[in-house]
């Protein structure tokens, strides 16, 4: 089972190589050539995903004979036919895969059926089906004008002059004749007139060139007018070798320049694509170029490693993206991070892609709290400051570019939630798992123990030689219970303490604690009285959940040290050094004891000793986040260590952490 979300920690740094899956449109433009060539042909390097498997299926489903094992495939010719005269094919919401298979089905004639997903009706082929009309093919709608579900009958193929089809809206409708026509091609040439500006040229580039590779040399008027020659034959070469996904390494690519925004990281290398690509989405790395990465080119990777020298950011500026639809996406993300902001022009095709994509950037990205404008084919992109970030949940509208772009929000200020995170499968099922590979998160050492054993101390004196920030998770408990005790508001009343901790107008600033315009200290709220109060607040759901985000949002570059009850087992179970510290009860009273008096709060050592007893007791004992140690905690019992030494261990379990990852 697919999860509903996937939440990513802020990112603090990236590094690594990635070996991309195969490109999604070689691999299924290579598919239906084979299919459709004389001969045998060994594909390796093909992609396995949702997109692929539609077309494998389907010309399974057709008769072809083919044999699949991982990334590897042998496809038997059809040498022109398709053997099964009827099918009802399912073409899930694959564009390359439903537009050259209504082409070549339509050409043949015969009786099948092609639908998908309920996207897929509605995304427009009206302009494909009416290029084929024209060559007497027929081809029913089976619900709304234009659009898939449809049906195929038999075929009066006549060819009388060029035949025309539009290029403004989808490039993959010239793409889906030029895979076909080769068929209708041996005794008379047939040349294809482009009508509009033809968008995604390069997408036209991979036809040709794949055609090419297949035996068959289109010649081509500029954009506007395609010639097959008399005497193409679809020829299988043999062996072919797939590409990597030039758009899925966008990510990778954007991820080694945001990764080093805090000089943390290291290169990120794509493994797959390189300067002699036939991709047109490998433009993408020039555009980040342009904009300020450090890019290193080979012939079969590409590297980023953070900005050029002398550079604080990305440029921000106009983008012409009309050659790069999909890896454009990408360029939205890496606006946030950017110092001036960006516009990305020639875009009109988002609208028609796997969901609306301006209106679905522009959407989520507002969540993050850009400022976004957009117009039918433009995307305005703001970028945000750091204290400008906020966490949200990403909705992905079962769109893989929106998930896989919207990770990189990640080396934001800001916790991010992906929602939907399975829609990756449609072109790269191990995304996430690449992602975070090459990632580092923010660090966080989580420091849990009973009352008094040192957690607070230790974890400011290790925050403090670590340069990290400081979480002390329990002033949260004690601020709640502290209004709640002013306010009048009972410790049982769960809803309205639930509230009161969600509207903590709180914030810490030059090692105080500032609420409602009133300045603390953190010993004023170290009074038993608080502390029980506390204590019998944290005990509440509701009270836990509303403190949640708040505690999570102290995870800042360049780490955190947050000390409580449950900060490795449920606030941070992710982080990289759990400590679980304690002392005997005895030692902890009397530190408590001489800490009360020494901040000059009177106090009885027999009463506290009574006191931190009832609140192990009740710490141990409650429904939620019960104190216990995380399964992967480092237990470290401090009854004879002096505070120097406590905080010398977790420093010594902190750099044997940090050389294990280095
Ligand atoms: N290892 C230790 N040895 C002696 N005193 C300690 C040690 N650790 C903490 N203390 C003292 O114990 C008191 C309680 O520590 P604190 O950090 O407030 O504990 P907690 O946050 O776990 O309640 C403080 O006065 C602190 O200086
Ligand atoms: N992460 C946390 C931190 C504190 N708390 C509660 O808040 C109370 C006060 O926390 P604290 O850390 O300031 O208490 P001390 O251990 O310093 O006495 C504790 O007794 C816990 O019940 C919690 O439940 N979870």
């Amino acid at each position: 089972m697919t999860p509903e979300f996937l939440d990513l920690p802020p990112l603090i740094g990236a590094g690594g190589r990635v070996a991309l899956p195969g490109s999604k449109s070689i691999s299924n433009r290579v598919l239906l050539l084979a299919a459709l060539a004389e001969g045998q042909t060994e594909i390796t390097g093909l992609l396995d995903s949702d997109d692929t498997r539609v077309m494998l299926s389907a010309l399974q489903s057709l008769g072809i004979e083919l044999k699949r094992e991982g990334s590897a495939a042998l496809v038997q010719g059809g040498a022109g036919r398709f053997p099964a005269p009827s099918a009802d094919l399912f073409m899930g919401n694959a564009g390359t895969a439903i537009r050259p298979l209504t082409a070549a089905l339509a050409l043949q004639g015969g009786d099948y059926r092609l639908h998908g997903v309920p996207r897929m009706h509605e995304r427009p082929i009206g302009d494909l089906v009416d290029a084929l009309r024209q060559f007497g093919c027929a081809i029913d709608y089976e619900g709304q004008a234009g659009y898939p579900p449809l049906c195929i009958g038999a075929s009066q193929f006549r060819l009388s002059g060029d035949v025309s089809v539009r290029g403004d809206v989808s490039s993959q409708f010239l793409t889906a004749l030029l895979l076909a026509l080769p068929l209708k091609a041996a005794e008379q040439d047939v040349v294809i007139a482009v009508q509009g500006e033809l968008i995604s040229k390069p997408y036209v580039e991979i036809t040709l060139n794949l055609l090419r590779r297949f035996g068959v040399s289109v010649q081509r008027t500029g954009w506007e007018r395609f010639v097959i020659p008399a005497g193409s034959r679809l020829r299988s070469p043999g062996r072919i070798a797939v590409e990597g996904d030039a758009s899925s390494a966008s990510y990778f690519l954007a991820a080694g320049v945001l990764g080093q925004l805090h000089r943390r990281g290291a290169p990120v290398r794509v493994e797959g694509v390189g300067r002699d690509s036939i991709q047109g989405d490998v433009a993408f790395a020039r555009v980040l170029e342009d904009l300020g990465a450090s890019v290193r080119w080979g012939d079969d990777f590409i590297e980023t490693d953070g900005l050029q020298p002398g550079l604080k950011a990305l440029r921000g500026g106009e983008i012409d993206c009309l050659a790069i639809p999909d890896a454009a996406m990408t360029l939205a993300m890496t606006a946030l991070f950017a110092d001036a902001p960006t516009t990305l022009t020639a875009i009109g095709s988002w609208r028609v892609k796997e969901t609306d994509r301006i209106h679905a950037m522009a959407t989520e990205l507002a969540k993050l709290g850009a400022q976004v404008e957009s117009g039918t084919d433009w995307l305005r992109i703001h970028p945000l400051q750091p204290d400008q970030w906020r966490s949200a949940t990403i909705a992905t509208y079962d769109d893989h570019r929106m998930a896989m772009c919207f990770s990189l929000a990640s080396f934001g200020h800001a916790d991010i939630r992906i929602a939907d995170p399975g829609c990756v499968a449609k072109t790269y099922p191990g995304y996430f798992q690449d992602f975070f590979r090459i990632t580092r998160p923010v660090p966080v050492i989580a420091i849990d123990g009973p009352t008094a054993s040192g957690k607070g101390s230790i974890a400011s004196a290790v925050a403090e030689a670590l340069g990290f920030d400081c979480l002390d998770s329990g002033v949260l408990y004690r601020l709640t219970a502290w209004a709640a005790l002013r306010q009048g508001v009972a410790l049982d009343d769960s809803a309205a303490l639930a509230q009161l901790a969600a509207t903590l107008p709180v914030s810490f600033a030059a090692g105080r604690i500032h609420l409602n315009g009133q300045s603390f200290d953190a010993a004023q709220l170290r009074t038993e009285a608080v502390g029980q109060a506390a204590s019998t607040i944290a005990a509440l759901p509701a009270v836990r959940d509303a403190l949640f985000a708040l505690q999570r949002s102290f995870r800042r570059a360049p780490g955190l040290v947050a000390d409580g009850r449950d900060m490795g087992t449920v606030v941070f179970p992710d982080a990289q050094l759990k400590v679980f510290l304690t002392a005997s009860a005895a030692s902890r009273a009397e530190r408590r004891y001489k800490q009360l008096i020494s901040q000059g709060n009177p106090a009885i050592l027999g009463d506290v000793f009574a006191e931190l007893l009832e609140r192990d007791a009740r710490d141990t004992q409650r429904a939620v986040a019960a104190l216990k140690p995380a399964a992967d905690a480092e237990l470290l019992d401090s009854t004879d260590l002096s505070l120097e030494q406590t905080v010398e261990t977790v420093l010594a379990l902190w750099r044997r952490h940090d050389v294990q990852v280095a």
